[in-house]
């Protein structure tokens, strides 16, 4: 992992959506932080964490935008889709509804953010699966995969397992992307068709006299 006070080589930004309490903003503080909360302090409009990860040798700055998931933020949170780079969706594994809206997180993602924005499904609360679990993994990995999201993990934020390799992932996507960006853009232009020029008919000679 890289420290923070590298000059990163490239900047992405993130966003984490999903229902209130789905465990969005201890997420965040897990990954930036190595912290936890017990409290669930509700997200007012929006916070921010930062952190550089190293893929392939680059230093990655993923710049993180933890939204209010209660629907009267929403207006708020809506502005900062624009121009994100990767999306963590979330929902809490021990609750089914959290689970029931991502199709509506799916739809609101679609409709304002950029089209090749990267989507990664985080289901929260893994410590609690044993005795609390409410949605199979095999359920959620298939709903990820129906919809074409570029991942999905369950996680915990709470015990800090598989929070790095989350972002860890979403970074390597997304360094993958702009490499094959890069390379798109550095190819020739294809060939054009060769112009076919029609022989020329020898001018016919005047009969003379
Ligand atoms: N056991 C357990 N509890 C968690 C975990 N993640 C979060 N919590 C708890 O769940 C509650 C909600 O967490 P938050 O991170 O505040 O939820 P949020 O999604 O940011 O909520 P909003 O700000 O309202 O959108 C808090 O009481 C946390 O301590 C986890 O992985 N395991």
């Amino acid at each position: 992992m890289a420290s923070s006070d590298q000059q990163p080589d490239a900047l992405y930004k993130l966003l984490i959506i999903g229902d209130s309490g789905v465990g969005k903003s201890c997420f965040l503080l897990q990954f930036t932080e190595g912290d936890f909360k017990e409290d669930h302090n509700v997200t007012i409009g929006v916070e921010y964490g930062a952190k550089t990860l190293k893929v392939a040798e680059k230093n990655i700055k993923l710049q993180i935008w933890d939204t209010a998931g209660q629907e009267s933020f929403r207006a708020i949170t809506r502005s900062f889709y624009r121009n994100a780079h990767g999306v963590v969706l979330m929902y809490d594994l021990t609750r089914l509804e959290s689970y029931e809206n991502l199709y509506d997180w799916l739809k609101e993602i679609k409709q304002n953010s950029d089209s090749d924005v990267v989507i990664y499904l985080v289901g929260n609360m893994l410590d609690l699966a044993e005795d609390e679990r409410e949605v199979q993994t095999d359920i959620a990995q298939a709903f990820a995969e129906e919809n074409k999201l570029d991942g999905f993990t369950e996680a915990s934020a709470k015990t800090a397992e598989h929070v790095s390799e989350v972002f860890q992932k979403i970074a390597e996507v997304l360094h993958k992307k702009t490499l094959e960006k890069a390379t798109k853009e550095e190819k020739p232009a294809p060939a054009q068709a060769p112009i076919i020029v029609r022989p020329t008919q020898p001018a016919k000679k005047k009969s003379c006299c």
